[in-house]
C-alpha cells in the first residue's frame, strides 16, 4: 500500500483502538451564537480522549452534547451527528434514559448529594434498576472500590457525604457515575477544585479506569493532558484544530496555533 492509501484507508483517530464515539459535522448553537463549527473526530474506545484549548474555546460544550445534557435548556441546537456504538445519539428517538446509562459524566466541582454515602451511589442506581437489598450492597461497594474510595469509606457508609474531603467528594461522584456501569465516563474538569494530592489521586484512578471504560476528560491544565490521556484534541474559536496522539500534540504538534498555545504564546 503507498503513502496516500495507506492514509486514507487509516481511521480518523490514527489509533489502534476501535472508534467508541464518531462525531460528523456536529454544529451547536446557544441561542444563535455558533459555538462549535463542524467538529469531527473519532473517540477511541478504553482510551482517555482529552479536549484541551483556551477559556470559551468549546470544549465543555462538546463533552455536554456527549450526554446530550443541553436538552434540558429550550433553544440550544446541536446538528451533525454523534454515533455511539453506530447509534446516533442526537437524534431525539434515542432515549435519554438509555443515554445516561451508557453515558456518565462528572463535573469541575463536586457535588455530593445532601445525603448518606451510601445514598449518594445507591441513588442512581434505584432510579434505573430495581435490586434486592444485598445486590444493591454489592454494587455500591463495588462502585466505591472502582473510584478508589473504599478503604476510606467503608466504616462510615451511613454518614453524611459532605463530610468527606474535596478529592473524596470527587471521587464519589465518579463512584455515582460509575455505578450505572456506563460505557463512556465524561470528566469535565474533574480536578480543577482539587489540591495536588487528590488531583494526583484522580488521575491515577483515570489511568486504571480507562481499562474498563472510554473517557473523556476536559482539561486546562496541559501537563494533566499530557500525563494522563492517550489522545489530545486541541480547540479554538469552536473548531477542533488538531487531534492527535497526546505525545505527537505535546512533542511535535502539526499545527502552528497548537504550537503557540501549548508553548504559551496564548491562552
Ligand atoms: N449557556 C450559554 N449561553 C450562551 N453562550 C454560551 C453558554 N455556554 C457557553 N457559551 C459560549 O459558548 C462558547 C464556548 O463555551 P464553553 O463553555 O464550551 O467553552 P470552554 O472551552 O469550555 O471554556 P472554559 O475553559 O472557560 O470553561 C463561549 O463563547 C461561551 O461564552
Amino acid at each position: 500500500m503507498n503513502d496516500l492509501a495507506a492514509a486514507t484507508a487509516a481511521p480518523l483517530t490514527g489509533a489502534a483502538a476501535p472508534a467508541k464515539i464518531k462525531v460528523r459535522d456536529v454544529h451547536f448553537y446557544y441561542h444563535g451564537y455558533h459555538a462549535l463549527k463542524g467538529i469531527n473526530m473519532d473517540i477511541p474506545e478504553k482510551q482517555v480522549t482529552a479536549i484541551i484549548g483556551p477559556s470559551g474555546c468549546g470544549k465543555s460544550t462538546l463533552l455536554r452534547i456527549f450526554n446530550r445534557i443541553y436538552a434540558i435548556y429550550p433553544k440550544l441546537e446541536a446538528k451533525g451527528s454523534i454515533e455511539l456504538d453506530g447509534e446516533n445519539i442526537l437524534d431525539p428517538s434515542y432515549s435519554m434514559n438509555r443515554l445516561r446509562t451508557k453515558v456518565g459524566m462528572v463535573f469541575q466541582k463536586p457535588v455530593p448529594f445532601p445525603m448518606t454515602i451510601f445514598e449518594n451511589v445507591a441513588y442512581g442506581i434505584r432510579h434505573h434498576e430495581r435490586l434486592s437489598r444485598a445486590d444493591m450492597d454489592i454494587r455500591v461497594e463495588q462502585a466505591l472500590r472502582s473510584a478508589a474510595l473504599w478503604d476510606e469509606v467503608k466504616d462510615k457508609l451511613k454518614q453524611s457525604a459532605l463530610g468527606l474531603s474535596g478529592g473524596q467528594q470527587q471521587r464519589l461522584c465518579i463512584a455515582r457515575g460509575i455505578a450505572l456501569r456506563p460505557e463512556v465516563l465524561l470528566l469535565d474538569e474533574p480536578t480543577s477544585a482539587l489540591d495536588p494530592i487528590a488531583t494526583g489521586r484522580i488521575e491515577q484512578l483515570v489511568e486504571e479506569l480507562k481499562h474498563e471504560y472510554t473517557i473523556v476528560i476536559v482539561t486546562h491544565n496541559m501537563q494533566q493532558a499530557a500525563r494522563c490521556s492517550d489522545r489530545t484534541a486541541f480547540m479554538y474559536l469552536g473548531e477542533l484544530i488538531e487531534f492527535d496522539n497526546t505525545e505527537k500534540i505535546f512533542t511535535k504538534p502539526g499545527k502552528k496555533q497548537t504550537e503557540d498555545y501549548i508553548t504559551g504564546r496564548f491562552g
